[in-house]
């Protein structure tokens, strides 16, 4: 965790916060609601004025007033009178209950205006309570947390015009491969479209960072080289996709040795993403990952963003764990820890992990349709369709501590 540094904080005006994480705890810096109020259209009463209503014997009250959401009743309220009330409107200090319209049969004489009622209320009765929601200095949503709609509320609903958050940290993309054409070229022998810095640009703003592309890069050491020099001064993580295995023309090794960047590992056991590589030079670091686009993918969500959600603050800054059942059988072998591309769905109340398709380390189709990765622990084999088996959740803003137990 040395090395994923710390978050900064910024302070935003509250329209910018949605998708954001907080810097600071939000807190109710009020009871909720602030005052007693009726949650009903009717009229607010005194419950023991009521004490003797029945069918036979309905009971009358004289309406002293009114009240709009909004306005305060600023007479006194004395015996036998109501007042008449709309929902959200503060009640009287002397009432105590409050009656439905459609409980009540108004009428009036030259003087006034009267409401029955044919049943008794007691104290509390449809009051709405000060406090109830919730209580003053109750710490509502801790530092880390995801700003979502409801948290919009509550930023809202106490007054936090401003919110400080999470500084998004800017994360440098650099595709690299001499074979890579860009979106708008026409295929030609030999060559594919550059789909890794697409993926991994949106993969960046789904983890909650600031992504920025820098472009598609030959396989040429020297021009590698000053080109990823140049963009450690602009960014706060670099990504680059490719060249990173045994290959000849695997370049990022010799680059990293090169900038005399701290190798923290070149190899993880793990399929896909085996080749995933981690430097760290003058505090920024560097991600080398796969140019196959699954093993690229896997890269970015085991190792990138939890460095995002720790430099967020997030408190549990690993993809979320949860089990799911498989839904076909999984036989190969496992000989290290598979995280395969998965769909999940809800059946018959338990949510079930379709692993299915072509799902090799250069697939690019399946990434279409992964909700999550399914996780196989190395040593294993013989998967089958029923077992419970761990998923990580890709599309969920909680997260897990530490989810490869
Ligand atoms: N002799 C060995 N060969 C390989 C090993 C090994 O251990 N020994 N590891 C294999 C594994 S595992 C992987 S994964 C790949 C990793 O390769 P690199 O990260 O060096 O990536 P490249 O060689 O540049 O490209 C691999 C593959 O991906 C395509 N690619 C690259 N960039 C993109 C992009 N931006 N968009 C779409 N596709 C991309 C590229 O054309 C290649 O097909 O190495 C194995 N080899
Ligand atoms: O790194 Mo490779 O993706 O294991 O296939
Ligand atoms: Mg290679």
């Amino acid at each position: 965790m040395a090395v994923a540094g710390s978050g900064k904080k910024e302070t935003i005006h509250i329209d910018q916060a949605y998708g954001r994480r907080l810097a600071e705890n939000v807190i109710a810096k009020h009871p909720v609601p602030p005052f007693d109020r009726s949650p009903y259209d009717g009229f607010a009463i005194r419950a023991k004025d009521s004490k003797t209503a029945s069918r036979d014997h309905p009971v009358t009250f004289r309406i002293a007033g009114e009240i709009a959401a909004g306005d305060v009743f600023t007479g006194e309220v004395k015996e036998q009178e109501a007042v008449r009330i709309m929902t959200g409107a503060q009640i009287p200090d002397e009432c105590d209950a409050v009656v439905m319209f459609e409980l009540t049969a108004e009428h009036s004489d030259e003087k006034n205006k009267y409401m029955t009622i044919k049943r008794p209320f007691t104290e509390g009765d449809n009051v709405s309570f000060a406090g109830e929601d919730t209580k003053e200095g109750r710490v509502l949503v801790e530092k880390g947390e995801s700003i979502n709609p409801g948290v919009m509320a509550l930023l809202a609903t106490f007054g936090y015009s401003t919110v400080e958050v999470a500084e998004k940290p800017v994360i440098g993309v650099f595709a690299t491969g001499s074979e890579l054409l860009d979106v708008h070229e026409k295929l030609e022998p030999g060559k594919i479209r550059n789909s890794n810095a697409h993926m991994i640009l949106a993969q960046i703003e789904r983890a909650g960072a600031e992504p920025l592309y820098l472009g598609k890069l030959p396989d040429q050491f020297d021009l590698c080289l000053s080109a990823i020099q140049k963009a450690l001064g602009k960014v706060d993580m670099l990504i680059t996709t490719g060249g990173v295995s045994v290959g000849d023309y695997d370049l990022l090794p010799d680059i990293y040795k090169e900038i005399g960047a701290n190798v923290l590992f070149n190899k993880v056991a793990m399929r896909p993403g085996s080749v995933t590589t981690v430097a760290e030079t003058n505090g920024k670091i560097l991600f080398g990952l796969s140019g196959n686009p699954s093993a690229c993918y896997v890269g970015f969500e085991l190792f990138v963003r939890p460095v995002v959600l720790h430099r967020s603050f997030a408190k549990e800054p690993h993809l979320k764990k949860v089990t799911a059942r498989l839904m076909g059988d999984f036989l190969k072998p496992n000989p290290f820890t598979r995280f395969v591309r998965s769909a999940i769905e809800i059946k018959d109340g338990c949510l079930e992990v379709d692993p299915s398709g072509f799902n090799k380390s250069n697939a690019v189709a399946v990434l279409a349709y992964t909700d999550v990765l399914m996780v196989l622990p190395g040593g294993t084999r013989n998967f089958k369709k029923g077992d419970m088996v761990d998923v990580l959740l890709l599309d969920s803003d909680k997260g897990s501590e530490w989810p490869w137990e």
